[in-house]
């Protein structure tokens, strides 16, 4: 998978080259291109922002550098063109099933953002030869798109064939594999500070054991994200979308 990435802070993707990412990327299986957006600017202080139309607080950035931007990217006569990714607080919410999604496509642009957005024209002019995906990793507001990108990056990388080391993992986790949220894990000593391990995971009983941790994910679901419960709920009655 090719990987390019669009932003004034560079270094805030250094990220990227730590980890099981960085391995991905030394590997070859990941192709991450980072660019400074200040490459396509043109005048001697660099500028990417303007005050917006019609007026309110702070800037926005200007369509200019990044139409050259994804131009010198991805070419328009370019044989392939990227699904484009735009962080925004606006966009569709990042799931775990948007990320295998995007899992699968050979060839990801993330455009980041920073001030009050990037003019919106520059989502319609990409759009007319890729397609355009404006995403949001929660509903919280940050002060641009590169920590989002951080988190679909890795949460989308784990997920390509040899990037993590045991893919068995990935059906187990939470937001993945039952819709439950993941039991709560223990290691080595048996008794820390007081606090135990539970017995049942000490018995070697591998029926109980996987009975136990049901249970917990369903407790865990329903004290802390019950929507979930509700929608699995439905999943295990049958109610699903083959259904309704
Ligand atoms: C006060 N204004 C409001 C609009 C956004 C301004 C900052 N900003 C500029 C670019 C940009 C990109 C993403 C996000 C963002 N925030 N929260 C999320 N879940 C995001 C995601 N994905 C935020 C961003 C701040």
């Amino acid at each position: 998978m090719r990987l390019d990435v669009v932003t004034i802070f560079p270094e805030y993707l250094a990220a990227l080259d730590v980890s099981l990412v960085g391995k991905a990327a030394k590997s070859g299986l990941l192709d991450i291109n980072l660019h400074d957006l200040r490459e396509w600017t043109h005048d001697r202080h660099r500028t990417v922002d303007d005050t917006p139309y019609g007026g309110g607080a702070g800037m926005v950035m200007k369509p200019e550098p990044w139409g050259e931007a994804l131009d010198a990217i991805a070419p328009p006569d370019g044989p392939t063109q990227p699904r484009l990714i735009v962080p925004t607080p606006a966009g569709r919410p990042f799931t775990q099933e948007l990320a295998y999604e995007l899992a699968a496509e050979p060839w990801l642009a993330f455009a980041c953002g920073r001030y009050e957005g990037i003019d919106a024209r520059v989502a319609s002019y990409a759009g007319e030869r890729m397609r355009v995906d404006e995403v949001s990793i929660g509903d919280y507001v940050l002060n641009g798109g590169e920590v989002a990108v951080l988190v679909m990056v890795e949460a989308i990388a784990r997920l390509l064939p040899g990037v993590i080391g045991n893919p068995e993992s990935l059906s187990e986790e939470s937001h993945s594999g039952d819709g439950l949220l993941e039991y709560p894990v223990y290691t080595k000593p048996p008794t820390w500070r007081g606090h135990d391990v539970p017995d049942v995971l000490l018995s070697g009983n591998h029926g109980l054991i996987a009975e136990w941790r049901h249970e917990e994910s369903v407790r865990r679901t329903a004290e802390r994200r019950p929507d979930l419960l509700a929608a699995w709920g439905d999943v295990v009655a049958g109610k699903d979308d083959a259904s309704s």
